[in-house]
């Protein structure tokens, strides 16, 4: 039978088209020689290869087919046009074989290839000749491009005179697929080799391109269009289900087809031990993981692999992109069973806990709390918990240090990975990255808070999150790892002793742990350093750069928010937000002062209405806000003001409305169009937050607000307004 090959110019049909258009491809996958598909070459036509169908009286398919010395033909789908414009588009494209690289490309032949280099050559270099290129800028030359890489060389003109980011943005946009997304790589600064070991490109001898194009027989092309680099824009059909949800979905599915070579290689490569990937918010993280796991899957269909991150809704949210993506996965029920166990770090911590037999269990809790008896069936509330204990135990420490903020996280930072059950071990315990000296007075007085606040939650029954997780790791040191594979999304925001866990869960090995992590994405918690807790990554980490969710002008002003902070990574080292790039143009960032709260209410109801005056579909329309009180306060302004919205918490978000949530609970989540509500000095930072830290608590807690915002900027596709009424956040770019 036939085989399909699509294009992203399948993501083009219009709605109105798409079951004509589904049921054309499936006809055409079972039989070519069907009559009523109409299967035509052109005449006159810049291939021989190319042909057009019949989608419907007015419409026809632009189609290449490369028969190939196997027994059914490829058809290389392009997209549907009114009959009229696909004929004409039908005499001009060419699919052909870079005569540099060897990838497969479909390109639009215009002119002749020399007067296309006439045309060039004649050109002024630079449109604005005041202005350095951006590429000129970096030091590449037109041969760099041409002859180093194997860009078009038209394309590659152009690319060398453009002056701004966004005219290049235009140009890569225009580009074939993996020429596109090396421009943008190279407006970054990438060096050649990079962008060459990147794309897996090995460049031949220049060949004269008609001499080139001679040569290539049909075998060529089908091996060239399988090239890592041309899998960014040719995608092999498997099956009826896979077409129907490439055509129904249409761009929504891009992610499941058309991979980046660089995510490819992530999701395909096996590591021997840990593996670090990094990448900013939008570059296709969670779409890697998700592909990894299901691609593990395939490879030992008996392995144990757990698919985690830290809340429950971003782990359904995986849970339904593993399904979307893979139809027929075997999810585990339980962590450990045979399948991908798809869920929360604490609900997989939960489930060990719950299974481990009374013994194991005791031992565990002795080795991480010291003795301790009794239940440990509930979760302490651990801020009321300490405030508690602060307030009830009067000890002679600073006051910055006698709050919920500095102990909490001391206890999960230094007592609980370094299993401190006493005061001497205390005394001698490790405290890197902690910023606050203590001495041994301080370190005393502590430590009676510490043991204050295990009595009261050992009366209470309760263990905090990091404890239960501290807890089921020294269970499964003693029964064993459970799973062969672990995949960690948003890894940025885990304890020690999280990780602990997930290292004593995991079967060392090949392909045992693979974290995606964005510093600049902390919203909870403190800094790790995974050498510290016994994962070493050691030249086992990489990071994705593209971002694919957000659009150049929006990913600039987000980026911006993080000016004159420092993020570390997993591995201590300072994360970089400078090499972030979108390949998408949009419009810029709106922002809106107001001068009141009801002026804001009255601002955010006008955008929100005029987004689905404009036909937005509700769903893609996201309100973000600082706290769950602004929640309720703009869900019900809103409604009043004739705009209804529904609040999202611990649910989905569902369909017919736009959602109102907390930037908390956005995290992982996109919209088409983002309003940030509540962007003043008194709502963020938020104050009652910063009372009476110590100077290295308030350094932590502004930089999680701060990447609270840049999660929340990140969160949108094409549009982003930013509210506020008075003096706008200090965290806001101020240009
Ligand atoms: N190869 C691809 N082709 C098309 N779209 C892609 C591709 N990779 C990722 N995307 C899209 O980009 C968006 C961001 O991807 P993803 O959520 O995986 O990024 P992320 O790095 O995990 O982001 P964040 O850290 O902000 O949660 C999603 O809409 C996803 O479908």
């Amino acid at each position: 039978m036939p085989q399909i090959v699509t294009t992203p110019g399948a993501y083009n049909i219009d709605g109105s088209l798409k079951s004509q258009a589904f049921s054309f491809l499936e006809k055409l996958a079972q039989d070519d020689s069907n009559p009523s598909l109409h299967i035509e070459p052109i005449m006159n036509s810049a291939d021989p290869r190319v042909r057009t169908g019949r989608v419907n009286i007015q419409f026809r398919a632009v189609l290449f087919k490369v028969q190939g010395s196997g027994q059914e033909a490829h058809y290389v789908f392009t997209g549907i046009w009114p009959h009229d414009d696909a004929i004409e588009r039908a005499k001009k494209v060419k699919l052909k074989v870079n005569p540099v690289n060897g990838i497969a490309e479909v390109i639009e032949a215009t002119m002749p290839a020399e007067a296309r280099d006439a045309a060039d050559a004649a050109a002024p270099k630079v449109a604005d000749p005041d202005k350095v290129p951006v590429l000129v800028m970096w030091g590449y030359t037109l041969d760099d491009l041409v002859e180093g890489i194997g860009i078009d060389r038209h394309v590659a003109h152009r690319a060398m005179a453009a002056v701004t980011e966004d005219e290049l943005i235009d140009i890569a946009g225009m580009a074939v697929e993996w020429q596109g997304l090396a421009l943008i790589d190279l407006m970054s600064g990438e060096a050649i080799d990079t962008v060459r070991e990147k794309y897996s490109i090995t460049v031949h001898e220049p060949v004269e391109e008609a001499a080139a194009e001679e040569h290539v027989s049909d075998d060529d092309l089908l091996e060239a269009m399988k090239h890592p680099a041309a899998r960014a824009q040719f995608s092999f059909i498997e099956g009826e289900d896979d077409l129907r949800r490439v055509i129904e979905e249409g761009d929504f599915a891009a992610w499941r087809t058309f991979l980046h070579p660089e995510q490819r290689r992530y999701v395909e490569s096996d590591y021997n031990g840990p593996f670090r990937l990094s990448g900013g918010a939008g570059t296709g993280k969670t779409v890697v993981l998700v592909h990894r796991a299901t691609a593990l899957q395939a490879k030992d269909p008996s392995a144990a692999i757990l698919l985690t991150t830290f809340t429950k809704t971003l782990a359904e949210s995986l849970r339904s992109d593993v399904k979307s993506l893979e139809p027929q996965t075997r999810f585990a029920a339980k962590p450990g069973d045979r399948g991908i166990h798809v869920n929360g770090i604490d609900a997989v911590v939960h489930a060990v806990i719950s299974s481990a037999v009374p013994e194991t269990r005791a031992i565990a809790i002795e080795r991480v709390l010291g003795p301790r008896s009794g239940d440990i069936s509930n979760v302490t509330d651990s801020t009321r918990a300490w405030s508690e204990v602060i307030e009830n135990n009067p000890v002679d420490l600073d006051a910055t240090l006698r709050t919920s903020t500095f102990l909490q996280a001391e206890y999960a930072t230094v007592v609980l990975p370094q299993r401190i059950t006493d005061r001497d071990g205390y005394f001698k315990a490790r405290r890197p990255g902690r910023g606050t000296a203590l001495n041994r007075s301080k370190r005393a007085a502590v430590w009676s808070l510490v043991e204050a606040y295990r009595f009261w939650t050992g009366i209470d029954g309760s263990l905090d999150f990091p404890e239960k997780a501290a807890v089921a790791a020294a269970i499964l040191e003693q029964t064993g790892p459970i799973f062969d594979h672990i995949l960690v999304d948003e890894g940025q925001d885990l304890t020690p002793s999280h990780w602990q866990f997930l290292r004593a869960a995991a079967r060392a090995g090949k392909n045992d742990l693979f974290l995606a992590e964005d510093a600049h994405q902390r919203i909870y918690g403190q800094h790790v350093v995974l050498g510290r807790v016994g994962i070493g990554i050691v030249g086992r980490s990489r990071r994705l750069t593209l971002n694919y969710r957000t659009t150049a002008e929006n990913l600039r002003y987000a980026v911006e928010t993080l000016t004159g902070e420092t993020f570390l990574d997993a591995e201590g080292e300072q994360e970089e937000s400078n090499h972030y790039r979108s390949a998408r143009r949009g419009p810029a960032p709106r922002l809106v002062a107001t001068s009141s709260l009801e002026d804001e209410l009255d601002q955010a109801a006008v955008v929100v209405r005029a987004w689905l005056d404009d036909d937005k579909a509700p769903e893609t329309i996201g309100i973000l806000v600082r706290d769950k009180r602004q929640m309720a306060r703009v869900v019900s302004a809103l409604g009043e003001r004739g705009v209804d919205v529904r609040a999202v918490d611990h649910k989905a978000a569902g369909a017919g409305a736009p959602s109102v949530m907390t930037m908390h609970r956005a995290k992982g989540m996109e919209f088409s169009c983002v309003l940030l509500f509540g962007i003043s000095d008194d709502e963020l930072p938020a104050r009652y937050l910063l009372k009476g830290l110590s100077d290295t608590d308030r350094g932590e807690l502004l930089q999680r607000e701060r990447s609270l915002l840049y999660v929340s900027a990140t969160r949108a596709r094409d549009e982003l307004v930013v509210l506020w009424a008075g003096e706008p956040s200090d965290m806001l770019p101020r240009s």
